[in-house]
């Protein structure tokens, strides 16, 4: 349900977040004015170092700051149409838009099955449709299937990713945010957990916004990308701009360019002049 009108010949973002402030604890400015869209059916990128503020952005956007006794103090965000402010965690994931936090949070003490089921506790009684929305989630997931009585805490740590995506989807979303997918993860399961989101997001239709420090493979799967410092958006751009940008290869890729100097040297000075100054 969208109640904003959309303009003539431009789609209508399914996320609009407009230059959002964050503070912590009433005092800790985190969020500088951050301004994103995600278009329906696309799949972008929040790419930077650690505490850039990708979490707290994902966090402000999914409602969940209130539970860290933190707040959005300037701005807004639309989800659909529709703010998120008036809507509790739970109306949300209802609406659609529903996170998977870092660190996959699986219920240890619950098989692999039990953790998906959770997933589809804001669908009510509709049996039969979470029964084949977990043959779905098994169909991308077979290693799932395998470990289906599994108890979650003795799964590995690419299962356990596996589960908490697979319990998203569990959800019906429109929207999934993805909190740094990769952390912790061999390189090989990375790429095949991003098959699989690049696999959900083209036949499902889910929209897909993900948070990564993984710089090189969050920009060979969005289309996308919004480059964080310190709370600001220092750099966006389409995918494709961004890898081949001199500045993205040399501080997010490792890719320096002969004869510069190194990040450290360079770091502090040639930021704040191109991007923020
Ligand atoms: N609950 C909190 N209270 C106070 N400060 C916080 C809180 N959570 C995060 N911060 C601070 O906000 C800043 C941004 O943190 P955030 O977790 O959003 O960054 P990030 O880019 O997701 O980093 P990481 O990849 O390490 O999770 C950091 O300086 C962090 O210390």
């Amino acid at each position: 349900m969208s109640v904003v009108s959309e303009a003539p010949g431009a789609a209508q973002p399914l996320l609009k977040v407009n230059n959002i402030e964050v503070i912590y604890d009433h005092v800790i400015l985190v969020l500088r004015g951050i301004s994103l869209e995600v278009p329906k059916g696309g799949i972008v990128a929040i790419l930077g170092a650690n505490g850039a503020g990708k979490t707290t952005t994902l966090k402000a956007i999914s409602n969940l700051l209130g539970t860290e006794r933190g707040e959005v103090t300037k701005g807004s965000i639309e989800f659909d149409g529709v703010s998120v402010e008036s809507s509790s965690p739970n109306a949300l994931v209802k609406r659609g838009c529903i996170q998977v936090m870092e660190g996959r949070h699986c219920f240890e003490h619950l098989t692999v099955e039990e953790n998906l089921l959770t997933g589809a506790f804001t669908r009510g009684g509709d049996r039969q449709g979470i029964q084949r929305d977990l043959e779905m989630v098994y169909n991308y997931f077979p290693r799932l299937r395998e470990r289906r009585t599994s108890q979650a805490g003795y799964t590995s740590g690419g299962e356990q990713q596996m589960v908490a995506i697979g319990r998203a989807l569990m959800s019906r979303p429109k929207m999934i945010l993805l909190d740094e997918p990769s952390m912790g993860l061999a390189p090989q399961l990375v790429e095949q957990i991003f098959e699989i989101v690049k696999q959900i997001n083209e036949q499902e239709g889910v929209t897909i916004l993900l948070a990564e420090q993984n710089t090189n493979i969050a920009l060979r799967y969005a289309k996308f990308g919004y480059i964080l410092e310190s709370g600001r958006v220092v750099m966006e751009g389409e995918a494709e701009q961004l890898r081949n940008n001199e500045d993205v290869k040399e501080f997010y890729l490792g890719l320096g360019g002969e004869g510069r100097k190194s990040f450290r040297d360079v770091k502090h000075y040639r930021r704040r002049k191109r991007w923020i100054g």
